[in-house]
């Protein structure tokens, strides 16, 4: 079954620049894939429309089984629980521990206290970071920042994980650590889309590589 799907998506903002034009494509579920391009081409507009930040111009987004343009504004927070987000400036709150980082989203959509709590610990020790769960983020390293932010996208276990430019700030070394975390939840099952412009990094990790050019697909291999 498809994961996503992008049935001849176009994506006009208000301005009128034209960021996708006729992209169609298949994710499949537990598929993990790159989505490249530069600067300008169209990635993070591409991303934006599968967790309904925007809505397409013409044609069609599937999530699963789910027509995005069918979706009522009441199924949206349904939706957005099966996906994942991690940011390339991860957008952590300096003043919470990391604990609190990784707990709070589960906290506020109504998940018991102890629940959120054993969840949180989960997920930080997926990244390698449990016995850090005390301190402020700002005592990490970036690339430490970077795996909170990821225990934060993965804590409620979505079965989509997106991330924007995830390794941008970090060095070869822990862009690699890095998509190898990625590649490790999409072998318990999650489907991972990764824009990324590090093209060394996406052909080391052998993985389907979507490319984007000016809006159109241009290549899939
Ligand atoms: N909110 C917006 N309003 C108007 N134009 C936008 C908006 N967001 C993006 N664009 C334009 O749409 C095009 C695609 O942008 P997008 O951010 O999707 O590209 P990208 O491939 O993610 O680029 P980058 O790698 O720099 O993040 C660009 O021309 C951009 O200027």
């Amino acid at each position: 079954m498809a994961a996503i799907r992008f049935s001849n998506v176009f994506k006009r903002y208000a301005s009128g620049q034209d960021a996708l034009l006729g992209v169609d494509f298949e994710l499949a579920s537990g598929e993990m894939a790159f989505l490249t391009g530069h600067s300008g081409a169209g990635k993070s507009t591409l991303l934006k429309l599968i967790m309904l930040m925007e809505r397409p111009s013409r044609g069609q987004v599937w999530i699963g089984q789910q027509d995005l343009s069918r979706l009522h504004r009441s199924q949206i927070p349904h939706l957005r629980r099966q996906i994942g987000v991690v940011f390339q400036n991860h957008q952590l709150l300096f003043d919470r521990s990391i604990f609190d980082n990784v707990a709070l989203p589960l906290q506020i959509s109504g998940y018991d206290p102890a629940d959120a709590a054993r969840r949180a610990r989960a997920a930080l020790d997926k990244v390698g970071l449990l016995t850090r769960e005390k301190q402020n983020p700002i005592t990490l390293s970036t690339g430490e920042q970077q795996r909170v932010g990821i225990a934060r996208a993965i804590v409620h276990k979505p079965k989509l994980l997106l991330a924007d430019e995830p390794t941008g700030n970090l060095d070869p070394q822990l862009s690699e650590d890095i998509m190898r975390l990625f590649g490790q939840f999409n072998s318990i099952g999650t489907t991972v889309l990764i824009a990324s412009h590090d093209l060394s990094l996406i052909n080391r990790m052998r993985h389907r590589r979507l490319t984007l050019k000016q809006g159109r697909l241009v290549a899939d291999d």
